[in-house]
């Protein structure tokens, strides 16, 4: 789990919020709770300061490149080698999530930049590999740009350029040895899949002032939101006697592997350090801090079917054993 806190916008500090949320060191952040009521006696001796622990923080002076390289890069070689990735962004509504999934032209996120770095590589080793790329939601870098045009994109009163979608962009990466072909001989095949998630923010529906068909709209990100809280919940549940409900919602039936199957998988929570948002910020400091229990386990796809053939071969051993005292 990853943590990005983006700056604080001029229109935040023109209107008078104060940064709450402070990176500590690499691992470290601290919030401070902004209210002040005397009359809240409930919380008087309460500490106003907590701390969470991730297994990177990141802050304003972080670049997209060190966004990339620190949450999303090293899993670029296992994707070649055949294992299964995700990187999901999570946060509230204008906390930075495109930012730091798409960027722009001139400032590319992390889903460009994994794609330069898996083509470089696929590159460096095309004299003795064949590759095959499917990706959905892309074929080539121009339709990257031309289905994000088609996400609907409306300003809403807390994020301007705020996505009404959830983007998906899944790359699959299928790699055989050009020796082997060449021989003529049968071989087995590695597939890899890199699941790049921005998810659509978490909004409350008094704060964006949405009505008619935006509102409904929100209702459907919240929902799916929702249930992504609710398997994360499930999951991190340390006797592991919940249910984990992965059908409540598309987006959780899309997860599934990703949060408690065969995959790597990296959650890059975003908040905003302004006073203002400190509740959004509180909940998504949680939720992050419960997805740090999660387990998932990783197979590669071939060793899979070795072990499906092995296991074959044992029950038929035995059975021959006991057909022959019978
Ligand atoms: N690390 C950052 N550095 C500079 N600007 C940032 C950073 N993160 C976010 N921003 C700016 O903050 C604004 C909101 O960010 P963004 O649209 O990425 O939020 P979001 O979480 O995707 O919101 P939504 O869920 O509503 O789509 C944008 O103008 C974006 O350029």
């Amino acid at each position: 789990v990853a943590l990005r806190i983006r700056p604080m916008m001029d229109d935040e500090i023109y209107n008078g919020a104060t940064p709450v949320a402070h990176k500590v060191d690499e691992n470290m952040v601290v919030i401070m709770d902004p209210s002040d009521d005397l009359d809240d006696i409930l919380r008087q001796n309460r500490s106003r300061e907590k701390q969470y622990i991730f297994d990177v923080v990141m802050d304003a002076k972080s670049t997209q490149e060190d966004t990339y390289n620190k949450s999303c890069k090293f899993l670029i070689p296992s994707i070649m080698d055949g294992y299964n990735a995700t990187v999901f962004a999570y946060g509230a509504t204008g906390a930075g999530k495109t930012h730091t999934m798409l960027g722009r032209d001139e400032n590319p996120g992390i889903m460009a930049q994994a794609l330069t770095d898996l083509f470089d590589k696929m590159n460096e080793s095309q004299e003795r590999l064949i590759y095959k790329v499917t990706m959905s939601y892309l074929e080539v870098m121009h339709i990257l740009k031309e289905g994000n045009k088609q996400r609907t994109q409306e300003p809403t009163a807390a994020n301007k350029t705020s996505s009404r979608s959830h983007a998906v962009l899944i790359i699959s990466v299928r790699q055989r040895n050009r020796s082997v072909l060449a021989a003529g001989m049968q071989q087995q095949y590695r597939m890899g899949k890199l699941i790049l998630i921005d998810l659509a923010g978490s909004e409350r529906a008094a704060n964006t002032q949405n009505r008619g068909k935006r509102m409904v709209e929100g209702a459907h990100i919240n929902r799916s939101l929702l249930a992504l809280g609710n398997c994360i919940n499930a999951l991190s549940d340390k006797t592991g006697s919940k249910y984990v409900n992965y059908r409540d919602s598309k987006l959780t039936r899309l997860l599934k592997d990703a949060l408690g199957g065969n995959c790597k998988t990296v959650m890059v929570a975003h908040i905003s350090p302004a006073s203002f948002h400190f509740e959004e910020t509180r909940n998504t400091l949680t939720y992050a801090d419960r997805a740090k229990n999660l387990k998932t386990k990783v197979r590669l796809f071939c060793a899979c079917l070795f072990l499906f053939v092995f296991c074959m071969f044992c029950i038929f051993c035995v059975l021959g054993c006991v057909s022959v005292f019978v």
